[in-house]
């Protein structure tokens, strides 16, 4: 019906122009005088008659005004697949009965309630354990979830790693995107990080994981809200609390072997601002929460790994998940 009322006006705009055309062709046909007989040639007549349209003439009209019709038709159906085609694309999933907000109406971040998350998310956080890692790009996120990992049977599931896997797929409509978001130290949008990491969590789930550690994400407020909101909502957050000094180091360190485009001194920088302006908020709104478990990342990696033991085991047993694997 939508489509209708925008086809409608769009008619009326239109069509008038082509009938004008229309009549104009009509008024110079000749016209044959019925009181004369025929003789095989047009000859003027001498009296003036009021002249009505002919049957041609109607049948020209109404030819032209419905190939006018078809083509805006056509041309209203093809606008309204192609915005369709946009709204699926921002899609993240099919929503439950009753529940309409997309990702879109998350810009604002508005802290959801209680009783909304079992509803709309993907996955049943009474079964489905997800702990955010943050902190600082080189802090030793990576580092710790690898013995985490090792010791708990946790499912480790990295954001960045997800986009880079992404970024190299041959295909991908995201892979530019990706790569200039990455290099510049920016936010990818939510909606293409986000539905990589469903993907990976429904098929870890399929494989019998119910542990996520979920590593780099979320650095931006939007995203935040819209996974815990469709995907699933986290127990808590361990954050990674660490110098720029000590992470521009390791970083560098770091950049010597990993072939990443973003671990040199530029993107770093940026790198850095990124994380204070965009996802700190982040960290600050979970501590709003009582949700986060600071873990100082200063020292060797087993002395980090023993602070983010004793953490992360307070927790989980705080929140009545089991803690051996
Ligand atoms: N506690 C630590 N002390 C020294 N080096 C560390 C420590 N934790 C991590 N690293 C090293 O620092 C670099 C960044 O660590 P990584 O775990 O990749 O950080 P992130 O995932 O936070 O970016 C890596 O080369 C890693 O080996
Ligand atoms: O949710 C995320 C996680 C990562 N990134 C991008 O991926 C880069 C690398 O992130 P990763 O966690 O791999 O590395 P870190 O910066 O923590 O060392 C970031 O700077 C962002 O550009 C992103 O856009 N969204």
């Amino acid at each position: 019906m939508a489509s209708l009322r925008v086809l409608r006006p769009a008619l009326r705009l239109r069509a008038q122009p082509t009938l004008n055309l229309a009549r104009r062709s009509y008024a110079d046909i000749p016209r044959i005088d019925p009181a004369k007989p025929s003789s095989g040639t047009h000859r003027k007549s001498t009296h003036k008659k009021k002249e009505y349209p002919s049957i041609k003439g109607f049948l020209a009209i109404g030819v032209a005004g419905f190939g006018v019709f078809t083509i805006l038709l056509h041309l209203q159906s093809a606008e309204n697949e192609k915005l369709r085609a946009e709204k699926e694309k921002l899609k993240l999933k099919p929503k439950p009965a009753g529940m309409t907000a997309g990702p879109q109406a998350f810009a604002t971040a508005q802290p959801i309630k209680k009783e909304e998350e079992k509803l709309t998310s993907t996955f049943d956080p009474e079964h489905v354990t997800v702990i955010f890692v943050l902190g600082g790009p080189g802090a030793g996120k990576g580092t710790q979830c690898a013995n985490l990992v090792r010791d708990y049977g946790f499912k480790h599931l990295s954001a960045g790693d997800l986009l880079r896997a992404e970024q190299e797929r041959e295909g991908s409509q995201y892979g530019e995107l990706i790569r200039t978001h990455i290099k510049e130290g920016k936010i990818v949008p939510m909606e293409v990080t986000i539905k990589l990491l469903e993907k990976a969590m429904g098929e870890a789930v399929v494989r019998g994981s119910t542990r996520f550690l979920i590593d780099g994400f979320p650095r931006k407020m939007d995203q935040a809200v819209a996974f815990e909101k469709s995907v699933c909502p986290s127990k808590f957050t361990l954050f990674f609390t660490c110098s720029e000094s000590t992470m521009l180091s390791r970083l560098l360190h770091r950049g010597e072997t990993s072939g990443r485009d973003d671990d040199n001194v530029e993107s770093i920088k940026k790198r850095f601002r990124t994380f204070v302006e965009t996802s700190m908020p982040v960290v600050q709104y979970f501590e709003g929460k009582g949700k986060v478990l600071k873990v100082s990342c200063e020292e060797s990696v087993e002395a980090v790994y023993g602070q983010v033991r004793t953490r992360l085991e307070e927790g989980l047993k705080k929140r009545g998940a089991p803690i051996a694997k």
